[in-house]
């Protein structure tokens, strides 16, 4: 799995972190999410050498986060996967210590306080991600556009045009259940901007859609050696006295 630099210089709120259940503290202040989603505003999905990125139109306030932890709003501007060479791990939260085969990300920036998602990602309250856990079993039908672009995009910096798809189908049923807590991006830079907020429920994909996950490659095309793109999350973080609040009892 990529590790990278194991810790970043003084950084006291890494990701992702194992969820410790019975530690995290409910707080009846927490809100449902709201998300508005406008298909209209998916633009492209490529290969970033990490993992696959579905980009979205963020130049306006048309696909929204609010409500949840968050006090302002935040635009959507990618979603995007980690996951495992086997269905035995792959996520990059855990919950109590359980591994999950896949974890969707949707990245949003606050739009009330900052202009670009450059800006936003170098502060605080920059950026909310919400993290979905995917198990393995029936297919899901609103994920196969997607897995049926994965093929035009097997190399790294392969992207094509992908467009109206929402994003609101990869949310499980009841997204009034969820842990919070303040982390990082898990990827380079690492910066400690993330309100991360990981949904309770999980979606289940089949695992033929995940095999097609594992079809793609780490690897540019014209590298000699081809490595497939799994194994592309982060180990778990040190908590260093963070609370996970929870909104639900
Ligand atoms: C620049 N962006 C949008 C991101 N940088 N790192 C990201 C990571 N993949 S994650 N897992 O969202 O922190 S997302
Ligand atoms: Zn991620």
């Amino acid at each position: 799995m990529w590790q990278g630099p194991l810790a970043v210089p003084g950084g006291d709120r890494q990701s992702p972190i194992d969820i410790v259940v019975r530690k995290s503290v409910f707080d009846s202040k927490l809100k449902p999410l709201e998300t508005e989603y406008d298909p209209q505003t998916c633009q492209q999905i490529w290969n970033n050498g990490y993992s696959f990125l579905v980009e979205y139109d963020d130049t306006t306030d048309k696909s929204t986060l609010k409500g949840g932890p968050l006090q302002d709003k935040f635009r959507l501007c990618q979603f995007h996967f980690h996951w495992g060479e086997s269905n035995a791990w792959g996520s990059e939260h855990t919950v109590d210590r359980r591994l999950f085969p896949a974890e969707l990300h949707l990245v949003h920036w606050n739009s009330d306080k900052y202009s670009l998602f450059e800006e936003a990602v170098m502060e605080d309250n920059g950026l909310a991600v919400i993290g979905v856990f995917l198990k393995v079993g029936k297919r899901h039908e609103g994920l196969q556009k997607l897995v049926d672009a994965l093929p035009a995009i097997r190399h790294k910096d392969s992207i094509v045009e992908f467009t109206r798809f929402d994003p609101g189908c990869l949310l499980p049923a009841n997204t009034d259940d969820y842990w919070t807590y303040h982390g990082s991006l898990t990827t380079p830079p690492l910066t400690e901007s993330v309100t991360w907020i990981v949904m309770k429920q999980h979606i289940e994909v089949s695992h033929d859609q995940l095999a097609v996950f594992r079809s793609l490659l780490f690897t540019s095309a014209e590298e000699e050696v081809q490595k497939s793109m799994v194994n592309n999350f982060r180990v778990q973080q040190p908590l260093r006295g963070r609370t996970v609040r929870s909104s639900f009892t």
